[in-house]
């Protein structure tokens, strides 16, 4: 039975997690929170998760690093520097990544990039998400990864077309950018539309979380799927096959 060890494990996404695991028929091979050493959970878990804050992740790369245990990024927050750190992990231990480890959000991400490939760049794109009020970072990671679906479509990052939430005068729309909002309230588990606005047309793809299972029931067949895995970084399509 593959065990599973958790950092972030008395978090709301944790708790879920924990859940999921025994859902799953898989085994909890421990929890790490704030202030404990992440060192030993890697040598006793056979496959980790992390949904802990971004300041922890170079430790927690570093302790599966050290003990040869792949580990699913569920995080969000992340820096470039973050990412660079994950990419030079990938070379010794299996790591997957994603700012949404729900079966909508991945397929959604297909199909925003496949709209945005085809509506072409004078039909904007703007992307809307809610979240609970606890949520500390923004836009959200799920809305990021969207952005980025968008812009592979269109051929180019997220880089250089991500424009942040607008305030005062800001001037008129640039053609072919990426406009993200974030609201913040309440108990909303994770809303994100993307609009493609054209003239006189409006297409809005949605997804709606209803409930953290979603994501819980994602990031443990992501992790039992990981731990039989070579090194290298992975996405939520290779688990899902999509
Ligand atoms: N990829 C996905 O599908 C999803 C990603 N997320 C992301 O997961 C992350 C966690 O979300 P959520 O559970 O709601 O947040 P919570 O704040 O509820 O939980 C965070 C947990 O991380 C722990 N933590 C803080 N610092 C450290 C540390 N240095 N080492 C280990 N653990 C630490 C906290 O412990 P303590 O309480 O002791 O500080 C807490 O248990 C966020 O980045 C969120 O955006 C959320 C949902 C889905
Ligand atoms: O913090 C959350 O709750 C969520 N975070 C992820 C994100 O930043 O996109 C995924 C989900 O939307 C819930």
């Amino acid at each position: 039975m593959t065990a599973i060890g958790i950092y972030g494990s008395a978090g709301r996404m944790g708790r879920a997690i924990t859940d999921a695991i025994e859902a799953a028929g898989a085994q909890l091979a421990g929890g790490v929170d704030a202030g404990d050493d992440p060192a030993p959970l890697a040598t006793t878990a056979d496959v980790l998760v992390d949904f802990s804050t971004p300041s922890a992740l170079e430790a927690h790369l570093a302790a599966a690093r050290a003990a040869g245990t792949g580990i699913v990024v569920g995080t969000t927050g992340l820096s470039p520097r973050h990412q660079s750190l994950i990419d030079e992990a990938a070379l010794d231990i299996a790591v997957l990544q994603t700012g949404n480890t729900s079966l909508g959000v991945t397929l959604l991400g297909i199909l925003v990039r496949e709209a945005a490939a085809r509506l072409g760049p004078d039909w904007d794109v703007e992307i809307v998400e809610m979240h609970h009020r606890h949520k500390v970072d923004a836009p959200s990671g799920t809305a990021l990864l969207l952005g980025e679906a968008a812009a592979k479509g269109r051929g180019s990052s997220l880089a250089e077309l991500r424009v942040d939430s607008r305030a005062g005068l800001v001037g008129s729309r640039s053609e072919g950018t990426i406009g993200f909002a974030s609201l913040r309230g309440g108990s909303v588990i994770g809303d994100h539309s993307v609009i493609f606005a054209g003239e006189g047309e409006r297409i809005e793809l949605n997804h709606r979380g209803d409930d953290r299972s979603i994501f819980a029931r994602g990031a443990v067949r992501a992790a039992l799927w990981l731990a039989d895995q070579p090194a290298g970084r992975y996405r939520m399509g290779d688990v899902l096959g999509l």
